[in-house]
């Protein structure tokens, strides 16, 4: 299996790559971790795809294998679900030797992590991403949590799993609107990180809509390494982890408005093109620059102009960013593809200037 390693502070682990679930009881044994309860954790429509392919698996090594299913959407990411949990884990005598597997996309690996890390002051986890977004982004570098009164992610731990175990075939189900969010994430890293990147994700668009399998297995290693190379630096977002957040500023105060009627990386796109839009207002990139990320987002079915909200609300949501200190919101912008900065002194004029932006016609 080829393997990518995550060297945060508190821990080291593998992000694992197979095309089948077959190849995690390799894994667990290596790291471990049989002769447990295990519980795996999925939402009802990655259930119904690969539930019980994964169950079959465990039961081969495992006695005790016990699956937790919810209703699917960010909707659902909220305490009442976790507390749900916990009453399962407590039924089944879960103990602190027992393993949880998070199996999907990202609402469910936060969620199953978040109460892996406080189920008994915390139980191991393992990550089974089966959505493009998680593969590429949510599943690597311990963000866990839930959204709280309608604010994103508001509650949540840094806990890292023991490790991420990538079934690449599991894209074969996966809706092209899903795809298209993971894909969000796709652009926002080579953005950020990777010139050459974002030029092959940009000429690649028909081949990830084929799923074409090698250039899918090419996008999401690059994509997990660069993640893993910044989370292993600031595992703890005390600094460089925050350009990983480019185009959320918006994006969350989007997403939350319209009440996850957008899917994450649809409301990421939105928030990437605004921030975009400040880094040509600051002079750091080119109109034409602009204008290529737009088309890029464009050809991969995903929004980049948000109608349907007042500019000030967007603006009063903004202000809840985790990235705001003493009432100034923080911006990751990019000073070329490739190349991101973080800026923490943008007036309010010049950032609802990039709300407008983002209420104009496409030209
Ligand atoms: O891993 C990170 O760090 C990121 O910011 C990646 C984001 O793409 C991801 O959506 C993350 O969950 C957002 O975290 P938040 O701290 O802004 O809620």
């Amino acid at each position: 299996m080829n393997k990518i390693l995550v060297t945060p502070s508190s821990s080291s682990y593998p992000i694992y790559f197979s095309q089948n679930f077959d190849h995690i009881l390799e894994a667990l044994h290596h790291h471990n971790l049989l002769h447990r309860k295990v519980c795996i954790i999925t939402d009802h429509t990655v259930d119904s795809y690969y539930g019980n392919q994964l169950m079959d698996v465990l039961k081969r090594s495992y006695d005790d294998v016990f699956k937790f299913i919810f209703e699917a959407g960010e909707e659902n990411k909220h305490l009442n679900t976790i507390q749900d949990m916990y009453k399962f884990f407590i039924e089944n005598h879960l103990d602190r030797n027992s393993l949880i597997f998070a199996l999907g996309g990202g609402v469910t690996g936060d969620m199953a992590g978040f109460a892996a890390a406080t189920y008994m002051r915390g139980i191991p986890f393992i990550q089974v991403p089966t959505t493009l977004l998680a593969q590429v982004d949510s599943s690597v570098g311990g963000k866990v949590g839930v959204d709280f009164l309608q604010h994103k992610n508001m509650i949540g731990a840094f806990y890292q799993p023991t490790f991420v175990y990538v079934n690449l075939s599991t894209l074969k189900t996966l809706p092209q609107k899903q795809l298209s969010s993971g894909i969000a994430e796709v652009i926002k890293h080579g953005l950020i990180l990777d010139d050459n990147y974002f030029s092959f994700v940009e000429s690649s668009t028909d081949l990830v809509f084929d799923l074409d399998e090698a250039i899918l297995e090419k996008i999401i290693q690059r994509s997990c390494e660069l993640k893993a190379s910044i989370v292993s630096q600031d595992e703890k977002e005390l600094g460089l982890r925050e350009i990983l957040n480019f185009g959320h500023t918006l994006g969350h105060a989007i997403e939350t408005l319209l009440n996850f009627e957008l899917l994450h990386g649809e409301c990421v796109s939105i928030g990437m093109v605004g921030a975009a839009y400040l880094s040509y207002k600051k002079n750091l990139i080119s109109w034409e620059i602009l204008k290529r990320i737009e088309k890029v987002l464009q050809s991969y079915h995903l929004p980049i102009r948000i109608n349907q909200l007042e500019s000030e609300e967007i603006y009063q949501q903004m202000l809840l960013d985790k990235k705001v200190k003493n009432n100034k919101i923080k911006f990751v912008l990019l000073s070329s593809i490739g190349n991101a900065v973080r800026v923490g002194d943008l007036n309010e004029e010049l950032i609802k200037s990039s709300i407008s932006y983002l209420k104009s016609d496409v030209q």
